[in-house]
């Protein structure tokens, strides 16, 4: 038994008596961490039980209602897709996934979200993509008015004549992964032995090719200039590594968005990349601010070649999305943000296409050859093509009337099973994943007959909506499969009893560039991408798997990460097509 005397807490709270008589055997260290602890946990009860008890009428495992860790975990477990999936088919339409954050999987809701009229923002979620908490980029702003200010004022960059120029450097980027293939990954008899490819016959790893070639065209879109990724088969400031890095805490703050704030503040900052790094995406940002620099410079200067040849048209150096952006009145950081923001959100997506897509070809042999022959039946038929001409996009792209609409098949398409497989991919593994929530807004709404309180966030769950019998299969056995002839078999089906089928199917996968006000800006850059690499590539060369029990390693912080996908090409010969 013992006595205590008076103490001093913190805070300046004044002498604190403690009572002779008091029977208590705590020391004083104790009482000063006590205090703060009990006050800590008596807050964070309630807040955990305010929060569960807001929306305590959807359902959900009950420890992702009362802590947003669940999340997190299986962020750092590589699985949060799946589960999230797992958690919207267990306890959907509507399910709980976090204590303020409610999961879907229907499109009708998705593209109600989406309106203008529906009036949600962003959600927090949309914080980690801020490098900079004192600039935004369109991707990142939340408010409604500002951020549809911000979109009109960079959409003209991606209306068709920026587009136009933007396939002359897809085109030359499928020319730089066509040569190192040639340089330096190609098993079939060398065409000159003095030149060949050292050692001769070696496997590519795709999962880092991908993003080598989705990065080139991403820097070359947005700055006039490739990178080089692939010219020098290099890690190009080690930016692929270091992003490889980072990816897993993104997965973090994708689960606790909040903590953003908390690596902008001093002195967690510090560790933060920043445009003085030599290696990462401390570069990009340098890169971006030169490249914002020398345009302003430019258009400051008399050698500014816009006043000067105002109507040069091919002038694709100058002419750029960075010169449109600037010009319509965004102010300068912002500009530099939105090219970084370019940069990331063009890259991951595009490349997980990429991968799965060519996953699903070389583990499906009757779908492989027959794009093959959808290939070589195109080439036949143009016998003034070049071996080295580039598919143009206007020879798959969307023949529908509705801008809106990425690829519907019609019945001129040359390419429509090409089509059909980059839509299976994109059903089954798509690449925008993440939860990219929304909030409620301040009048409250109803989802599924389940009331959202103002301030919810609400995530997507694309995997569901890809996977959703009733729309693409008969059962989920078979929507789980990759079969590009379920689009035929749609189209066909409607033909005969005047169902709409394939256009539900097409509408639902189109999602996955978003809808409304948050249209993806690049999705025909991405299909662009897409389409021409399979087309060119699989006309010249045979790919094949070299490792046949584990062809690919993924892991899923926030994204599809896939490495270790080994390849071969075998030289075809195209001389009779
Ligand atoms: C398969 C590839 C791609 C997919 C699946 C995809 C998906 C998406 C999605 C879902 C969004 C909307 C996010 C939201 O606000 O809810 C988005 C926005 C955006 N994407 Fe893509 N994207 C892809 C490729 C690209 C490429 C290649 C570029 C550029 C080169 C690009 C540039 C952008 C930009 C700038 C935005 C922001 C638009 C805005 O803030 O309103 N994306 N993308």
């Amino acid at each position: 038994m013992g006595t205590m005397d008076s103490f001093v807490p913190p805070f300046g709270l004044g002498k604190l008596a403690i009572p002779d008589n008091l029977n208590i055997n705590i020391s004083r260290t104790t009482v000063f961490f006590l205090l703060p602890t009990a006050l800590l946990l008596t807050w964070y009860i309630t807040t955990v039980t305010i929060q569960y008890y807001r929306l305590r009428h959807i359902p959900g495992p009950f420890l992702n209602a009362i802590t947003p860790l669940v999340l997190t975990y299986h962020s750092l477990k590589g699985d949060i897709t799946e589960y999230t999936y797992e958690i919207a088919r267990k306890y959907g339409p509507l399910a709980r996934l976090q204590p303020n954050m409610v999961v879907y999987t229907d499109p009708d809701t998705f593209r109600r979200i989406c309106s203008y009229k529906a009036g949600y923002t962003k959600g927090l979620w949309f914080e980690f993509s801020r490098w900079d908490l004192n600039s935004y980029s369109c991707i990142a702003m939340r408010d409604n008015p500002r951020r549809k200010d911000r979109k009109n004022r960079i959409a003209p960059a991606w209306a068709s004549g920026g587009l136009a120029k933007m396939e002359t450097r897809v085109d030359k980027t499928v020319h730089s992964f066509l040569d190192l293939i040639e340089r330096n990954y190609i098993s079939s008899e060398p065409k000159d032995k003095s030149t060949a490819a050292r050692p001769y016959g070696r496997p590519m790893d795709f999962g880092v090719r991908s993003m080598m070639f989705t990065l080139d065209v991403a820097t070359s879109v947005t700055f006039g200039k490739a990178w080089g990724f692939l010219e020098s088969d290099s890690d190009v400031n080690e930016y692929l590594s270091t992003s490889e890095k980072m990816l897993p805490s993104f997965g973090v703050l994708g689960s606790l968005p909040w903590l953003v704030y908390v690596m902008h503040a001093w002195p967690i900052n510090l560790l933060m990349p920043g445009p003085g790094d030599r290696v990462g995406f401390g570069c990009l940002m340098k890169f971006a601010t030169d490249q914002v620099n020398k345009r302003i410079e430019a258009i400051n200067s008399k050698s500014d070649p816009e006043k000067e040849a105002p109507n040069k048209k091919d002038n694709v150096d100058e002419l750029d999305i960075i010169r449109s952006y600037l010009n319509n009145g965004i102010p300068y950081a912002d500009v530099v943000q939105e090219t970084i923001t370019l940069v990331v959100a063009g890259t991951e997506t595009t490349a997980v296409a990429f991968k799965f897509a060519l996953l699903s070809l070389l583990t499906t042999p009757s779908a492989y050859n027959k794009l093959q022959s959808e290939i070589d039946a195109y080439y036949s038929s143009h016998p003034s093509a070049s071996p080295d001409d580039i598919v143009p996009y206007s020879a798959f792209k969307a023949t529908s009337s509705n801008p809106e609409d990425i690829s519907p098949a019609s019945s001129t398409n040359s390419f429509s099973y090409l089509l059909a497989i980059l839509r299976e991919t994109l059903r089954l593994w798509p690449p925008s994943a993440g939860l990219f929530s929304k909030q409620v807004p301040d009048q409250g709404d109803t989802i599924h007959g389940l009331y959202l309180p103002p301030g919810t966030e609400i995530g997507q769950c694309m995997l569901g909506m890809g996977r959703h019998p009733s729309i693409f299969g008969t059962d989920e056995e078979d929507v789980k499969s990759f079969r590009p002839e379920r689009w035929s078999e749609a189209a066909e089906q409607d033909r005969i009893d005047g169902g709409n089928r394939f256009e539900k199917m097409a509408s639902t996968v189109e999602l996955v560039f978003s809808t409304g006000k948050y249209v993806c800006l690049g999705k025909h850059v991405a299909l662009m991408e897409l389409g021409k690499f399979f087309v060119e590539v699989l006309r010249r060369y045979d790919i094949s798997i070299v490792d046949k029990i584990t062809p690919i390693k993924v892991r899923d912080p926030i994204v599809w990460l896939a490495k270790d996908f080994n390849i071969r090409f075998t030289r075809r010969d195209i001389s009779t097509q």
